[in-house]
């Protein structure tokens, strides 16, 4: 399984002839603005009386520290784990998405507890590891999920939480671009008029002035007309505006690349205006959060932070708040360790549980997904004339050199969210929704309250119109067989939006570097089988329909034999992986239902302590989770300038 952008042999082994022109690999440690710190001046960053803590410079997290240093009042630190590597060409150049992954210099590099619905097998699973988190090393498309499933986190006890108290943080972290009437940025099976409308109520829904590139891809191959009028035909439309509340149907995703530049736009860019009342510290890693006795409510105060720097142990003091924004794999370890967590769980690991809450770490959801490739006729362009055509790669590379444009600009462009009936007969959708229920009886006595409460609202998002319950991807090139030379493929990717599976996160031990044990629960739930494998046979007559069949010459990955659910079902407990969306292990949700942070993202226990990144979203979305990343850090930081005594 590659992740990679195939690049003619002779022209990859010249790689950073190419891949231009500022290709850092190995930058040093440094807090930002300065060379490296010395222990003097990690003396002094500890000497600090920071206002806000920030762990964590990820996505959400730069968003936070960023914006609470706006107004130049207060004192903000932000720590970081990984690096800064803003200058190199694997974090910067969009048509290299993936070459990061499962690289530890870029990614935390997890790895599942063997799956025992996967066939065992133990599912790789990513994070950015650097300064941008994991905006620095994602696949850089962005979009929204549909009103029904942000109104669902409201609806789960989190006031605010619903598509219009969110719209406006999704508008802030924006600088969208409107894709050209005149050109394949807008998709086949729009009309002129269709377009218009849409235009006209973009303001409403976009953002203009923010530090995020919202833009769409400039090349498009021969596969995309073929894909969009076949999908078409089956039912599934081509949606002109899938940030405006409805998702469902087919569409060009837009993409955070600044087009002037050709340059990934990510939580980086936050900093570009920063004001030097913010720290950002990186190589740090934060091992606790101490707190002060608890005060007469029975509540503690975060008082200071523990790091490690080179294996040399720091402590900073926060005076007002700590914001934990380490990722759905990270903010439970750092809550685990500070004391915060399942007492069954900190006590035997010898940490006294300050705040005993069993909820934390639970609620991982994820979304899986099965790739399969098509080999396409010789005449078909795909991106795979990066990897077939030397001439074409050190065009399109020097292209890149000098422009920012061509392939190395180019990601992925065509993704859909898709009801069920969509995917199968609506006989069969009625069937999977009567064996969902008798699935949610038989397993209710296992159920967590929240679990409850969500399967209700999932089980709702089934009979609705413009909720995607399954996803579809074309990737425009090879994405899972070893290729064979001189031939160019397509990928279709079939993913579960919703799982009803659940899975969970927990340190392993006192040691701050020790692998979590991270069981993301993959196909347990019966339903979340049944819905890929049939999601599978749909991709499978979506390739066996015109005008798609005329353009494939096979079935690659896997081959036409594989016909029938049950083939299926086998070939996705075989090949399935993550496409590293895990959200909820710090659920934001009432405390009696299983919650960690209340809806100002203030954890349970505590006065001061707030967790804000995609571990609090407490119900999965379907769309990519990097926009609501964004979104939440902007949230983040309006409750608590709210909060804040100025
Ligand atoms: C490979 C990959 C591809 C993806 N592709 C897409 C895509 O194309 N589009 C999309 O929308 N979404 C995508 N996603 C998902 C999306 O990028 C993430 O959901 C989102 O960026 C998460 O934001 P976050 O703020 O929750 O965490 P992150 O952005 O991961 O930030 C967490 C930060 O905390 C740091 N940290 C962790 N522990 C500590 C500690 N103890 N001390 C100090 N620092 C710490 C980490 O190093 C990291 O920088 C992808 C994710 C991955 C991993």
């Amino acid at each position: 399984m590659s992740w990679k952008v195939h690049l003619h042999p002779e022209v990859s082994a010249r790689a950073a002839d190419i891949i231009p022109p500022e290709a850092a690999i190995e930058p040093k440690a440094a807090p930002v603005g300065s060379t490296d710190p010395t222990t003097t001046e990690l003396q002094t960053f500890c000497n600090i009386h920071f206002d806000y803590i920030v762990i964590g410079g990820g996505t959400a997290g730069l968003t936070i520290g960023s914006r609470l240093a706006e107004n130049g009042k207060h004192l903000v630190a932000v720590i970081e784990s990984g690096v800064d590597r803003a200058n190199d060409a694997l974090v910067t150049t969009p048509g290299l998405f993936g070459q990061s992954m499962g690289n530890p210099n870029y990614d935390w590099s997890f790895q599942s507890t063997k799956q025992p619905h996967l066939n065992n097998r133990e599912i790789p699973l990513s994070g950015g590891k650097i300064l941008g988190g994991s905006s620095a090393i994602n696949f850089l498309v962005q979009n929204r999920a549909s009103v029904p499933e942000y109104d669902a986190w409201s609806k789960l006890g989190n006031s605010g939480w619903d598509w219009g108290g969110i719209l406006p943080f999704f508008k802030k972290p924006s600088k969208y671009t409107a894709p050209r009437w005149d050109s394949p940025q807008i998709f086949f099976g729009i009309t002129k008029e269709e377009d218009d409308e849409a235009r006209k109520h973009e303001p409403e829904f976009e953002g203009y002035q923010g530090p995020i590139s919202h833009t769409y891809n400039e090349i498009y191959t021969d596969v995309l007309e073929p894909t969009i009028l076949t999908l078409n035909s089956l039912g599934v439309k081509t949606n002109r505006a899938p940030d405006h509340g409805d998702n469902t149907g087919i569409f060009n995703i837009s993409t955070a690349v600044e087009r002037e530049l050709g340059k990934r736009s990510y939580a980086t860019n936050y900093l570009k205006s920063r004001a030097g009342n913010l720290k950002v510290l990186t190589s740090a890693h934060v091992t606790r959060i101490n707190f002060g006795k608890p005060g007469e409510d029975g509540r503690r105060t975060a008082i200071s932070v523990d790091f490690l720097f080179e294996s040399s142990p720091y402590t900073v003091k926060a005076q007002r708040e700590v914001i934990l924004s380490a990722g759905a794999y990270n903010s439970p370890q750092v809550l685990e360790r500070s004391g915060i967590g399942n007492p069954s769980i900190l006590k035997p690991l010898g940490i006294e549980p300050i705040i005993p809450n069993a909820a934390v770490g639970e609620n991982l959801q994820d979304h899986l997904y099965v790739v399969t490739d098509y080999v396409v006729n010789k005449e078909v362009f795909t991106l795979d004339k990066l990897r077939i055509d030397k001439k074409y790669a050190e065009e399109q590379a020097e292209l890149y050199k000098v422009s920012g444009k061509g392939a190395f600009a180019t990601t992925v462009s065509a993704y859909g969210f898709v009801p069920l009936d969509r995917v199968m007969s609506k006989g069969e959708a009625t069937q999977l929704k009567e064996d969902l229920d008798k699935e949610l009886r038989a397993t209710a006595n296992q159920q967590t309250d929240l679990q409850k409460a969500q399967y209700k609202i999932q089980r709702s998002f089934l009979e609705l119109e413009d909720v995607g319950d399954v996803e579809i991807i074309m990737v425009p090139k090879v994405f899972a067989s070893t290729p064979e030379d001189d031939t160019s493929y397509m990928a279709l990717l079939a993913g579960l939006t919703h799982p009803i599976s659940r899975g969970s996160v927990h340190i392993s031990s006192r040691n701050a570097f020790s692998s979590p044990i991270i069981d993301p629960g993959y196909l347990k739930s019966e339903f979340d089988a049944k819905c890929l494998a049939k999601t599978l046979m749909f991709l499978r007559k979506l390739t066996n329909t015109e005008p798609l069949k005329s353009i494939i010459s096979k079935a690659s990955t896997p081959s036409a034999d594989v016909q029938t659910e049950e083939q299926w079902d086998w070939f996705a407990r075989n090949h399935a992986n993550s496409i590293q969306h895990p959200i909820g292990t710090v659920a934001m949700a009432p405390k009696h239902l299983g919650g960690v942070v209340d809806s100002k993202l203030l954890v349970y226990g505590t006065t001061n302590l707030r967790v804000a990144d995609m571990s609090v979203a407490p119900l999965h979305i379907a769309c990519h989770t990097a926009h609501t990343a964004y979104a939440i850090g902007e949230k983040a930081y309006e409750l608590i300038s709210r909060d804040a005594v100025i």
